[in-house]
């Protein structure tokens, strides 16, 4: 199998990469019916596989549960979590014949083998659906030509694809079709379907394709979604203790501080989320966050050349090979960072507290955010794509974080994106060191507002505003969030 992204003409790549087109909800008044009264078999039933199939249940549909018979005789979560929620559960044998679609939500190390399984089973005509491209893009996998090749990508964790469903909402969903597997032009009408049935069209959904998502998709987890986090997560903790603040509040402090300042950022932007600090710490924060941005570009460039060139995949692939030797390592390695290892402080921090003694964290984040949009439209991703993929979704990883810290947000993504999110953070770390050196506790753990006037120079903040408010990003998420009606507010703390 070749690399099916680097075995195409340019021509083709640039077309498939920008491949995305915002859907109006006028496309989905058909609601589910394309899948109504189908079977429909999800294989593997971790964080994905779960919570899309509570919700595809919910919203009227027939799901049943393929597993692994070794999980089925070992009473693995898998099995109890399917059984106990009163699905049909059965091995690939039992219940892959007579589907009519079948969810691969397995993790992405296994979908060859899984498809491999699999795809004999499957009755002539059936539909094989994925949720990430990588198998389809970075691998080439080969589909039998009979069968109908779709994804629908949850730019979200599984946990939240549910919590947000629950909440009346959803997350916003890429939803595509393979183009050298649709043979009964059945395709884009069972993908919409499906993303009714997980409530993606709620939050919206792009008709995009499965080049766009996997170079995309990557980019995220890796830089402002999951690296930068951890990142800012362990050299701000470390930067507060190190200035004499207690390490217990720091460690509450950081891991629900996310959470709390990218809220404002979800729901009004990133000059939403900046609003929240007093003149003066705005223009402080602006000017942080350019520096970062500044030092940061290059390490998010290389990120991004690598997904494109598949050289970043050809590595993880490496790493699959010597059974996960690198992420198991970094994965131990994060166990053991100062973070993670203090526990949270019982004390009360309000809101407010969380922006003002935060301004580094709320750098961090218009840095990183603004640095993901910028460079995957530069590689030909299309905004409202890279929005989802750096804006929107920031927030619904951040709660995974005040859930349980790093370890939750590592646990709960794909391995995929664990494995980028430590490539990310080993070369992020040093590339910071100097920067954290200057960095003083009035931008991180102590009020900036504190001993200072509340003064500011008028043109010094118009040109500061002016910035972040013509940047492309807040355009593209105006109007995505005008399509956003169903929005909720999150209970925080
Ligand atoms: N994690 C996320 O939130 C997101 C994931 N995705 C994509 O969704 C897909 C699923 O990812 P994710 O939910 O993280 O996966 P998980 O790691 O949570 O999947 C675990 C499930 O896969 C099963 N499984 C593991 N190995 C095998 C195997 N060799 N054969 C059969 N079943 C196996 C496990 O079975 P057992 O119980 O037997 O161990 C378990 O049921 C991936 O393509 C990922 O990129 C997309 C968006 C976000
Ligand atoms: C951010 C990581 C992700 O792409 C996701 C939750 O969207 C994943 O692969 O887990
Ligand atoms: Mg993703
Ligand atoms: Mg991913």
């Amino acid at each position: 199998m070749a690399n099916y992204f680097n075995t195409l003409p340019l021509r083709e790549q640039l077309h498939q990469l920008g491949q995305c087109k915002f859907m109006d909800s006028s496309e989905f008044t058909d609601g589910v019916e394309a899948l109504k009264g189908k079977k429909i078999v999800i294989v593997g039933a971790g964080a994905q596989g779960l919570n899309q199939g509570l919700n595809m249940r919910d919203s009227g549909l027939d799901i049943s549960y393929a597993l692994r018979q070794v999980a089925i005789d070992e009473k693995r979560a898998s099995f109890v979590n399917t059984s106990e929620a009163g699905f049909k559960v059965g091995t690939y044998e039992e219940v892959i014949p007579t589907a009519d679609l079948v969810i691969n939500l397995t993790p992405d190390k296994q979908h060859t083998n899984v498809v491999e399984s699999v795809m004999p089973l499957m009755k002539q005509g059936a539909t094989l659906s994925y949720s990430h491209g990588f198998n389809i893009v970075e691998e080439g996998m080969q589909i039998r030509k009979d069968l109908t090749v779709i994804m629908v990508a949850p730019k979200s964790p599984g946990s939240e694809v549910r919590e947000e469903y629950k909440r009346g909402f959803g997350v916003p969903t890429l939803i595509a079709v393979h183009p050298e597997n649709d043979p009964e032009g059945k395709g884009w009408a069972q993908a919409k379907a499906y993303a009714v049935a997980t409530g993606g069209d709620r939050a919206g959904c792009l008709k995009s394709s499965f080049v766009a998502e996997v170079k995309s998709d990557l980019m995220g987890e890796q830089t402002i979604l999951c690296g930068l986090l951890q990142t800012g997560s362990i050299l701000c903790f470390d930067k507060m203790v190190e200035k004499g603040i207690d390490a217990g509040w720091a460690a509450k402090f950081i891991q629900y501080g996310w959470e709390v300042i990218t809220e404002s950022l979800k729901h009004g932007g990133v000059s939403g989320m900046l609003d929240r600090l007093s003149n003066p710490a705005k223009v402080k924060c602006f000017e942080v966050s350019e520096e970062l941005k500044d030092i940061m570009r290059p390490l998010f460039q290389k990120h991004q050349d690598d997904i494109i060139s598949g050289e970043f995949s050809s590595t993880m692939m490496k790493d699959w090979a010597e059974d996960d030797k690198n992420l198991l390592n970094w994965r131990a390695l994060t166990g053991e960072t100062n973070f993670e290892k203090t526990a949270p402080a019982d004390v009360e921090i309000t809101e407010q507290e969380f922006y003002d003694k935060g301004l580094l964290m709320v750098a961090m984040v218009r840095a990183g955010v603004e640095l993901a949009f910028e460079t995957m439209v530069e590689a030909g991703i299309i905004g409202e794509s890279a929005y989802y993929e750096s804006l929107h979704e920031t927030p619904l990883i951040a709660n995974t974080i005040a859930r349980k810290k790093l370890y939750e947000m590592n646990r709960v993504i794909s391995d995929t994106a664990e494995y980028g999110c430590y490539l990310f953070d080993h070369a992020c770390k040093p590339l910071l060191a100097d920067f954290m050196k200057g960095v003083e506790a009035d931008i991180c753990g102590k009020d900036y507002n504190e001993g200072k006037d509340n003064g500011v120079d008028n043109v010094t903040l118009i040109k500061v505003n002016e910035a972040l408010r013509s940047h492309e990003i807040e355009a593209v998420g105006a109007r995505l969030r005008g399509a956003m009606t169903a929005m909720k507010q999150i209970a925080l703390g």
